[in-house]
């Protein structure tokens, strides 16, 4: 089993556990609008520790951002797999031409 996968079997494992012996539970309990806020607040550290050049503080902070991010999925029950399809369906898509697709095709809504 993948890492992503296993972290979301244990996510939703322990979303129903007791808050006061899991983080994941606490989180949960707190509501969407906290776990939003906390993958925001891991994302901003993410981002500070790459401009200040600290390849071990990002590793970690990437891991605390990705940890939220399945956190939040669940919460709005969104699996993986959906994710996953998504990145799928955008295989070989460049985002150059993507957004160029987008312009076009908002030129002729308005037209
Ligand atoms: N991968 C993680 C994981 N990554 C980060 N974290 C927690 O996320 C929190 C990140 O918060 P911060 O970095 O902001 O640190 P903080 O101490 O809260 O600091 P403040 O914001 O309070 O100042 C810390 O409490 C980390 O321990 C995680 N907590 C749990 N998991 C996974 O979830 C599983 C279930 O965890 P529990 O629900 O706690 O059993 C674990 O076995 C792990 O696999």
């Amino acid at each position: 089993m993948d890492t992503l996968t296993r972290l979301e079997e244990t996510i939703a494992a322990r979303k129903g556990a007791d808050p006061s012996t899991s983080y994941v539970a606490q989180l949960h309990a707190k509501g969407t609008p906290i776990i939003a806020r906390k993958l925001g607040e891991e994302a901003v550290e993410a981002v500070v520790a790459a401009l200040a050049e600290d390849r071990d503080e990002l590793v970690g902070e990437a891991a605390d951002v990705i940890f939220h991010l399945m956190v939040l999925l669940n919460n709005k029950e969104i699996t993986l797999a959906e994710v996953m399809a998504e990145l799928d369906r955008r295989d070989g898509v460049s985002g150059i031409d993507e957004k160029a697709s987008r312009s076009a095709n908002s030129a002729k809504g308005a037209a």
